[in-house]
C-alpha cells in the first residue's frame, strides 16, 4: 500500500472538512490523501463516478492503515471522513448539491479546493466553438460555480479558504490557448474574491503547477505517454515534478501559515516557466522591420509630405 505522509504536523486540519474537485485521480488526490492524513474530512467530487467511488475505497485503506500505524493503534478518534459526490462543475445545479450535501453532512465547509479541471492539445486555429466552450465552461465558469457557492452557502458567514487550482500560463499557451486563457481568468478572479470576501475571512489564492506534474490520468488524457518526457528534458531540474509537490504547497495555502496570504498565484514549477519553450516557430521572413529609411521613402504608406513636417 503507497505511503502517504506530509510535511506539516499531525492533527494541523484535525475538526477541518474540505471539498476537492477531481479529487480521485492525480494532483487532487494527492491533496485529499494529505489533507485526510493531517486529520481533515474530505469530500471528493467528478463526473465519473465509478472510478471516483473506487479510488475513495484505496483511499480511505491507505489513509486509515497510515493513521493506525502512527497511533500505534488500530483506532483514533480524529479519524478523517471521506466521502464521494458525482458533479460535473460545469453545471450549477450540481455545483449547488455539491455544497449543499457537505454542510448538511459536516455542518461546516473550511476549504475548498478547486482541481478539477483540464484540456485539450490544440493549435488555437483548429479549435473548435464547442471545443472552446468545453475548455472555458471546465475551468473558468466551473471554477467561478464552485467558489461562488463555498462562499454564499458557508464561507460568508464562517470564513474559509479557497485554493484554485490554474495553470503555468505565465508566457500565455501555446498550443493550449483556451486553457491559458481560461487559467488567466481564474488567476484574475482570485484577486478579484480576496478583495471581495475579505471582510467574511475568507482567503483565495490560485496555485499554478508548472506543465510536469506527472499521473496516469494526466498523462492518458493526451494519448501520448511520451508527452511529459518531452517536457522533462527541457525542464530546469530535468525532471517531472510530483503531485505530492503540488498538495504540499496546496496544504501550505490552506494552513495558518498562510493566514496573512491572499490573492496570490503561487508557481510550483522548479523555474519551469522562465526556462521552457513551449512553441517551435519555424525559420521565416515573414516579420518586416520598421525603419525610418523605409518609411520616408516616396510612395510609403506611411511617408509624411514636407508641408506636413514641423
Ligand atoms: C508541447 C509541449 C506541451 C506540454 C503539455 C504537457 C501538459 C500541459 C500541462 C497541463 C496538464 C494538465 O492539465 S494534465 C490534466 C489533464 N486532464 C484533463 O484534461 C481531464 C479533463 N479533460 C476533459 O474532460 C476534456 O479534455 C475537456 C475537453 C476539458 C472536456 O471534455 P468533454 O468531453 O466533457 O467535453 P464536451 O462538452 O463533450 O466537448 C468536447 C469537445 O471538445 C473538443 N475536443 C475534445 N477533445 C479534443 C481533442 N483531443 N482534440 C480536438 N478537440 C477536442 C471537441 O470539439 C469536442 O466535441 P466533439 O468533437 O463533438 O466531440
Ligand atoms: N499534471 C500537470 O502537469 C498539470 C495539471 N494542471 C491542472 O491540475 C488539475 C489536476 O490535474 P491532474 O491531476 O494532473 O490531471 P487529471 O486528469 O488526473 O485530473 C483532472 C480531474 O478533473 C476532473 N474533472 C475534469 N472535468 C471535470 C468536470 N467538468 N467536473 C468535475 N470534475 C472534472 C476529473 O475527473 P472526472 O473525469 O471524473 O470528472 C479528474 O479527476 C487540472 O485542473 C489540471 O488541468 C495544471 C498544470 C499542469
Amino acid at each position: 500500500m503507497a505511503a502517504v505522509s506530509s510535511v506539516f504536523r499531525r492533527g494541523l486540519f484535525n475538526g477541518r472538512v474540505a471539498v476537492v474537485t477531481g479529487g480521485g485521480t492525480g494532483i487532487g488526490q494527492a491533496i485529499a490523501l494529505e489533507l485526510m492524513y493531517l486529520g481533515c474530512s474530505v469530500v471528493v467530487a467528478s463526473r465519473k463516478i465509478e472510478r471516483l467511488e473506487s479510488a475513495a475505497k484505496d483511499m480511505r485503506s491507505r489513509i486509515s492503515q497510515q493513521l493506525s500505524l502512527a497511533e500505534g493503534t488500530g483506532s483514533n478518534k480524529h479519524a478523517p471522513d471521506l466521502s464521494v459526490v458525482k458533479c460535473n462543475i460545469r453545471e450549477e445545479k450540481e455545483v449547488q448539491r455539491l455544497v449543499s450535501s457537505t454542510v448538511e453532512k459536516y455542518g461546516r465547509l473550511d476549504f475548498f479546493v478547486n482541481n478539477a479541471g483540464g484540456q485539450f492539445l490544440s493549435p488555437a486555429a483548429n479549435i473548435s466553438h464547442k471545443g472552446w466552450t468545453a475548455v472555458i465552461d471546465t475551468n473558468l465558469t466551473g471554477t467561478f460555480l464552485c467558489c461562488r457557492e463555498a462562499y454564499k452557502q458557508w464561507m460568508q458567514e464562517n470564513g474559509g479558504a479557497i485554493v484554485n487550482i490554474i495553470a503555468d500560463m505565465y508566457k500565455g499557451f501555446p498550443s493550449m490557448s483556451h486553457t491559458g486563457a481560461a487559467r488567466a481568468g481564474v488567476d484574475n478572479l482570485t484577486k478579484s474574491l480576496a478583495i471581495e470576501w475579505a471582510d467574511s475571512g475568507v482567503r483565495v489564492n490560485a496555485l499554478a503547477p508548472g506543465s510536469a506534474i506527472y499521473s496516469d490520468t494526466a498523462a492518458a488524457n493526451y494519448g501520448d505517454i511520451d508527452l511529459f518526457s518531452h517536457v522533462k528534458e527541457s525542464h530546469p531540474t530535468k525532471r517531472l515534478g510530483r503531485v505530492e509537490e503540488i498538495s504540499g504547497a496546496v496544504c501550505f495555502l490552506l494552513s495558518p501559515a498562510a493566514s496573512f496570504v491572499s490573492g496570490e498565484t503561487l508557481y510550483v514549477d522548479g523555474a519551469g516557466r522562465l526556462y521552457q519553450r513551449m512553441w517551435e516557430i519555424p525559420e521565416h521572413n515573414k516579420s518586416k522591420a520598421y525603419t525610418w529609411e523605409e518609411d520616408s521613402k516616396e510612395g510609403s504608406s506611411n511617408s509624411h509630405t514636407t508641408t506636413s513636417k514641423l
